[in-house]
């Protein structure tokens, strides 16, 4: 009976926003970059966020990050304020560049937030070979970002978002500059390494295949004001093989994605 009730109850909230606000100030005007999100990512789900530019998906991530400050509604993470899970080192954040530092080895990139934290230095070499281990980069510590290819140095900044260890990790854009064979791949082994680990990821993106192929769960937003228009809880099974993209469940789902994104922009008409 106990594990029932354990299996049919939603996961554990990490991220809970309430009638969130954003509006900047700028000499334009107002812009309404978020109005009224509500949202509920549970522990160990995958979210991705998809929308036209401008429809407050970064802004929202950078919210989670207590990089943005809302202007009104609530907003927590791990049941804190955005600032104090911050100081908690809560989440990890990929940009959309990979933003290595080119003067660092590999390692010496997935070294510094460890240094910055004081973590022994024996402990520091334990988690970089962990990390590169995890995203496939096993060898390549004492290289230079430069002497890398572009897949291979976003997966050195995954590796280093990854290095504390938090449960939570946002992902703005990660793989957009990179070409569709490596993003494949990268979206595979993400999905492996987001299966072994159980965080909970955040992750921004232009692509309709992507999000459907990451996600549990899909945020359909819509710019002018930023809202959401749709949120799409996937169906397709946890394990997934990059051909379930041709499986009629995946083009549904990718259908109810595309016609929210339309129906957001007609709103905008
Ligand atoms: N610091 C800022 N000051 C003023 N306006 C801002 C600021 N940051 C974002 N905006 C505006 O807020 C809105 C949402 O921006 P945001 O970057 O979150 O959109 P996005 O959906 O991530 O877009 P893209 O897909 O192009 O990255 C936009 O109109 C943007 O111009």
């Amino acid at each position: 009976m106990e594990t029932v009730t354990e299996r049919d109850s939603p996961p554990m909230p990490v991220i809970e926003a309430r009638g969130l606000n954003l509006t900047f100030s700028t000499a334009d005007g107002p812009v309404h970059a978020l109005k009224d999100v509500d949202l509920v990512i549970g522990k160990g789900d995958f979210v991705s966020f998809i929308g036209p530019s401008g429809c407050g998906k970064t802004t929202f991530l950078r919210c989670i990050a207590a990089l943005e400050q809302p202007t009104g509604g609530s907003l927590t993470v791990n049941g804190m304020s955005p600032e104090a899970a911050r100081q908690a080192r809560a989440y990890g954040y990929v940009f959309q560049a990979a933003g290595l530092y080119p003067w660092r080895t590999i390692a010496g990139n997935i070294r510094l937030p460890l240094e910055i934290m004081g973590f022994a230095r024996a402990e520091q070499d334990a988690r970089i070979d962990r990390v590169l281990k995890l995203v496939d980069l096993d060898g390549f510590g004492k290289k230079f970002p430069w002497q890398l290819s572009g897949g291979m140095q976003q997966r050195a900044s995954i590796a280093r978002a990854l290095a504390f260890d938090a449960e939570i990790l946002l992902m703005d854009e990660p793989f957009g500059a990179l070409d569709e064979i490596v993003r494949d791949r990268l979206n595979e082994e993400l999905l492996k390494l987001w299966d072994q680990t159980g965080k909970t990821i955040g992750f921004v993106t232009h692509s309709i295949p992507e999000a459907v192929y990451l996600s549990t769960k899909i945020v359909v937003m819509s710019p002018r004001p930023g809202r959401i228009t749709d949120v799409i809880e996937s169906t397709l099974p946890r394990k997934r093989p990059l051909d379930i993209r041709d499986s009629a469940e995946f083009l549904a789902i990718a259908h109810r994605v595309r016609e929210g994104l339309r129906a957001g922009h007609a709103y905008d008409e």
